[in-house]
């Protein structure tokens, strides 16, 4: 990324180690990686002019927004130093960048599918067929792989109609809740890819960049690692302490301390699954606990 258009900015005059992070602009995913940069501390901030290029909190941080398609190119050429896309973008693209953090969500299967009346039961059995996608590169890889050769129509979206549409004979799709597929009758013949949403980098800027880039990358890190986790305090008797330890399996163990003016009392503090905490608070008050507080966390760093 080229630094010098922030050069007169008196706060950000060290601007070598200054990144450009791209993000898509709209799509599934849009919404989520927002949330994601709001809750690592990094911030978007808006400007009304709603231009391509913003500010974050972080004056060596801009963010750029692009298409969930274009954004593994931007990082591979340079034209960002990060960013964040799905899996599936990455491979179709098939753009040399890093991928650095796998960020969980934006989870979807490429699929072969056919419609359910269909005889074609196989990737075989699609020899000399038609099959239309969004994904024209992973599909012909996938093909290639499997020594069968289709008729490769490339469509823009609403892939799932075209079968009945008279435009193809199977797909190769998205599929995550599975309910388009049900909705257009369609049934899955095979898995191609797994696919979720990744933080890439490009390879020059992980290694000049390192410092900043790190630092970008453990403020998500630090909202992924948090995810369903609770932070659960409880005082307990002394004497029970030892009950309470074996009902609650601590991140690194629980943390005990002192209780003021009750000697006979500790308070327990530990990070635990959330969707654990209903078991584990009626447990540990059966064994002695009380005062039991249970809190979300924003951000873990391990
Ligand atoms: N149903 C889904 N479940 C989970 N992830 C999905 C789903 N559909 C798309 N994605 C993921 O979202 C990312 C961006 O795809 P998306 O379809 O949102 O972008 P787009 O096609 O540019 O937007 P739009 O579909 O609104 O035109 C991809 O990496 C894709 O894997
Ligand atoms: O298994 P499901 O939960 O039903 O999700 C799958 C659908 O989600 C995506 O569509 P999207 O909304 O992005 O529209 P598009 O096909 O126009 O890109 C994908 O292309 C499938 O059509
Ligand atoms: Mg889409």
């Amino acid at each position: 990324m080229d630094t010098t258009h922030v050069s007169n900015d008196k706060d950000t005059q060290i601007l070598s180690h200054a990144i450009r992070l791209a993000i898509p602009n709209k799509g599934r995913i849009a919404e989520p990686i927002r949330d994601l940069i709001e809750k690592s501390g990094l911030g978007i901030v808006e400007n009304s002019d709603r231009s391509l290029i913003v500010k974050t909190r972080d004056p060596h941080v801009e963010i750029l927004y692009a298409r969930p398609i274009d954004i593994p190119e931007y990082v591979a050429t340079g034209v960002a130093d990060l960013g964040i896309t799905g899996h599936d973008m990455v491979v179709e693209r098939g753009s040399e960048i890093i991928e650095l953090l796998n960020l969980g969500f934006g989870r979807a299967t490429v699929v072969l599918a056919v419609p359910e009346k269909s005889t074609y039961k196989t990737v075989t059995d699609l020899e000399g067929k038609r099959v239309s996608t969004e994904f024209p590169a992973i599909t012909r890889k996938y093909f290639k792989k499997n020594g069968v050769k289709p008729i490769i129509v490339p469509v823009g979206g609403a892939c799932e109609a075209t079968p009945h549409l008279g435009i193809s004979d199977a797909i190769v799709d998205l599929s995550s809740s599975g309910t388009t597929l049900r909705q257009n009758r369609l049934e899955v013949i095979d898995k191609v890819l797994e696919t979720s949403t990744f933080l890439i980098g490009n390879k020059q800027s992980c290694l000049s960049k390192k410092e900043k880039i790190d630092e970008v990358h453990l403020a998500l890190e630090s909202v992924i690692n948090a995810r369903g986790k609770c932070y659960l305090m409880m005082n307990v008797e002394r004497s029970g302490l030892d009950q309470i330890k074996d009902i609650i399996p601590g991140l690194s163990g629980p943390t005990v301390m002192e209780v003021a003016s009750r000697p006979d009392m500790v308070a327990v503090h530990v990070v635990v699954d959330a969707e654990k905490v209903y078991q584990l608070i009626n447990k540990v008050k059966q064994a002695g606990a009380r005062d039991i507080l249970v809190m979300s966390i924003e951000r873990l760093i391990h």
